[in-house]
């Protein structure tokens, strides 16, 4: 197996230094890396680069089986791994849906057999995301694909003696529920954010309360039941407040922000273009700054991408009839760059804590958010962070073409990205053989 010497990279927090790559661990760092270097050993000229641990999204929609037209585990891991991801949670909304051991064992394979990263696939909780009768947790958690993460995403399990009895149920095998939180009958036809903008556009809105009812509730059963609870996708400067909240009073309860909804607002739909159209939709942008400061303050643990690809027909059609979701695998990290480190929010190991480590911890992705130093998985992401790109939707890696980003420059750029020592993306480029051959 290829060696890599990856010489100056600044690992967070640190200052540059070289680092040694054998075996798929991280075998030496300092002077001693290039000394213990063999002649086949590939050299990295990683001079104003920064290394992360490798990025750790806890919320990714592979569509497979069953929606290969919009994104397949290859196309999606490899999207992942140009965005500096070694490993994605897939979620559970795929069709067959992933509620028994066979699907999330289908899937787990799949993302082994295309080696971009790792993928950790999502359990539904409820069967068939139908939200009436608990699916099979414990099968799940006992398969191939050791299952820790459980969630109906894309629709809330609004019931809540279900929501109860499925907090009460992980706790045997460590997992952990992940909610979508809303209200079912608070959003009956919406299309966008409840506001002046849905007033003006005549669109049906969604009120924040339907996000934040469900939340409130649902720290509330956690404290109960004495488990742990994650909270997906927060929108709203009303849920930062019950989570800050659950948080001080000692509720067990972690939560994610997208990309997204760290940058756009719902002034968007203005444009009537379905691609600002997402579950939960974009807010105001009081929101945004509440979301942001809520990141920098750790009241929200992490970034989670909801990288939801869609089909061009889904979203080349009025804005009623479009799908909700937007692509994120490939924009993450220059959109937290730009959102966060610009303006100060958070630094570099700050950025590594949101994108790597802490959600590795929830999602209990082993190996992976690890520190950079000797003996780790070379789980690793070399990112300039002087580079600024134009993001074109018509060029990423994912088979979708829903970004909301088209057009805009984002800072940073991820050069490398390596799996157990194993480089998926080199020179900003995914590596052919990144499989050594060997799967
Ligand atoms: N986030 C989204 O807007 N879409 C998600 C699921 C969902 O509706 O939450 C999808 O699977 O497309």
């Amino acid at each position: 197996m290829t060696s890599h010497l990856i010489r100056g990279a600044a690992p967070v927090g640190a200052e540059p230094t070289d680092l040694l790559l054998a075996d798929g661990v991280i075998t030496a760092t300092g002077p001693d890396a290039a000394a213990q270097a063999g002649s086949e050993t590939r050299v990295l000229d990683a001079d104003g680069l920064v290394a992360l641990p490798g990025l750790v999204d806890l919320h990714t929609h592979l569509r497979e089986p069953g929606r290969e037209d919009a994104e397949t585990v290859w196309s999606g891991t490899r999207a992942a791994a140009l965005g500096g991801f070694t490993a994605v949670h897939a979620m559970a909304n795929t069709q067959p849906v992933a509620d028994t051991a066979g699907v999330v064992e289908q899937v787990w394979r799949l993302g082994r057999e295309a080696g971009w990263t790792d993928v950790l696939p999502v359990g539904a909780v409820t069967v068939g995301l139908a939200g009436e009768q608990l699916a099979e947790l414990g099968a799940m958690a006992a398969s191939q694909a050791r299952v820790r993460v459980f969630s109906d995403d894309g629709l809330c399990v609004w019931d809540p003696v279900l929501m109860r009895r499925a907090l009460e149920y992980v706790k045997a095998f460590d997992g952990v529920i992940a909610q979508h939180a809303q209200e079912p009958r608070l959003t009956a036809g919406a299309q966008m954010n409840e506001g002046v903008v849905s007033s003006e556009l005549g669109l049906t809105g969604w009120p924040a309360v339907a996000e934040e009812a469900i939340i409130a509730r649902d720290v509330l059963l956690a404290e109960h039941v004495g488990s742990r609870v994650h909270i997906c996708h927060l929108s709203t400067a009303g849920s930062v407040e019950i989570v800050r909240w659950a948080k001080a009073r000692g509720i067990d309860v972690t939560a994610e922000v997208t990309p997204h909804h760290l940058l756009l607002t719902d002034d968007l739909a203005r444009s009537y273009d379905p691609v600002y159209k997402v579950n939960p939709p974009l807010r105001t942008q009081e929101d945004v700054l509440a979301l942001r400061a809520a990141l920098a303050d750790g009241t929200i643990d992490i970034v989670a991408t909801d990288h939801a690809p869609h089909p061009v027909e889904a979203k080349d059609c009025e804005w009623a009839d479009a799908a909700f979701g937007m692509t994120g695998l490939e924009t993450a990290l220059p959109v937290v760059i730009e959102t966060m480190v610009e303006p100060g929010l958070l630094d570099w190991a700050g950025v590594a804590r949101v994108l790597s480590t802490t959600p590795a911890r929830i999602g209990r992705a082993e190996g992976h958010g690890r520190p950079i130093a000797v003996g780790e998985p070379a789980n690793l992401t070399l990112v300039d962070p002087a580079a600024r790109v134009v993001v074109d939707g018509a060029h990423q890696a994912t088979t979708s073409r829903n970004t909301p980003f088209q057009g805009r420059t984002l800072p940073g750029r991820v050069v490398a990205t390596f799996l157990r020592g194993r480089a998926t993306v080199l020179d900003a480029q995914p590596v052919a053989d990144h499989t050594g051959g060997t799967r």
